[in-house]
């Protein structure tokens, strides 16, 4: 018989940190061993299950990630770049498996996590899902079969509450496409048009931000040229599949060596 792997999940009353609760709890090869909220949460010191309206799980809400993380075997971590940070130093030091869907992060931010990454296993992904995973080597693949004379825009909806902008699996897609056709990101992206901007300068892969209601996640590459568009388009319509993602993350990353992973490595998918 298979062990069953305790999952402490930061940021636990949110919108993934409860998708995420009922996840594991419903999962055969899983139990909940920490929920973590920040300092001074109405959840702090009450049982995780009853704070969120249901049946009591023995697991008591805490703002100390040490003790959250104390019988956890892998944190899930959907919260903010600072709080990250945080558990990620947090999760090395308790030796388990960190499974990162925050997004928003600065290459700054980014670069702070290879310390702890030198001694545990990280698994960072702008987007859990299959879907996703799957689009950015199509998104690799066409922008690589294409010139500059099909310009590459990146159009995202979300809901009303989310913080960042571009979302990070718009992120993710623009990294594909410009890898697909040989440029740096950086030197090419376009976003948050507005007034006299110009003529779009060709090359340039450009980002659009849609936020309204409850969208839970859109995501369109576009590849416009003469006469013609192709449109690659993901739609997320439900959180549980970003849950289950990073679920099968924290699994997969048991007993694997130390370093920052991505879900392409998950899913097999990495070249
Ligand atoms: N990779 C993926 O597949 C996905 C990624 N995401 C990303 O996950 C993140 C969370 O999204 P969502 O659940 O919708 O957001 P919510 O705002 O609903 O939840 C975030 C949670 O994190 C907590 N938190 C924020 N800052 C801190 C801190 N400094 N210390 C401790 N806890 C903190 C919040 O507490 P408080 O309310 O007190 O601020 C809240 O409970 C976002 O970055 C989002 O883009 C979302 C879906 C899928
Ligand atoms: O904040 C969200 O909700 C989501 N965030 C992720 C992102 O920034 O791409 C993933 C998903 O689209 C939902």
């Amino acid at each position: 018989m298979t062990q069953s792997i305790g999952i402490a999940i930061t940021g636990v009353s949110g919108r993934m940190g409860q998708m995420l609760a009922r996840e594991v709890i419903a999962h055969p090869e899983m139990h909940l061993a920490g929920g973590i909220e920040r300092s001074g949460h109405d959840w702090i010191g009450q049982d995780l299950g009853e704070a969120m309206g249901g049946t009591a799980t023995g697991v008591i809400v805490t703002d100390n990630a040490a003790e959250g993380f104390a019988n956890a075997k892998a944190v899930i971590d959907f919260t903010a770049p600072v709080a990250t940070i945080a558990f990620a130093a947090a999760a090395a030091e308790a030796g388990i498996v960190h499974v990162i869907g925050t997004t928003g992060m600065t290459a700054d931010e980014i670069a702070q996590l290879k310390a702890p990454a030198s001694r545990a296993v990280i698994v960072r992904a702008g987007n859990m899902s299959l879907g996703v995973n799957l689009l950015t080597l199509l998104t690799r693949k066409v922008a690589a079969a294409l010139d500059e004379d099909f310009d590459i825009e990146i159009i995202e909806s979300h809901h009303n509450q989310k913080v960042d902008a571009p979302s990070g699996t718009a992120l993710m897609l623009g990294e594909a496409a410009a890898e697909g056709r040989g440029v740096a990101l950086a030197e090419v992206s376009d976003s948050g048009r507005d007034g006299i901007t110009g003529a779009r300068k060709r090359g340039d892969i450009g980002f659009s931000a849609i936020r309204g209601g409850d969208i839970v996640g859109e995501h369109d590459v576009m590849f416009a040229g003469a006469g013609e568009r192709i449109v690659l388009r993901h739609i997320a319509s439900d959180r549980s599949l970003f849950a289950r993602g990073a679920l099968k993350a924290a699994l997969w990353g048991q007993g694997r060596d130390a370093g920052e992973y991505d879900m392409l490595d998950v899913l097999g998918l990495s070249d």
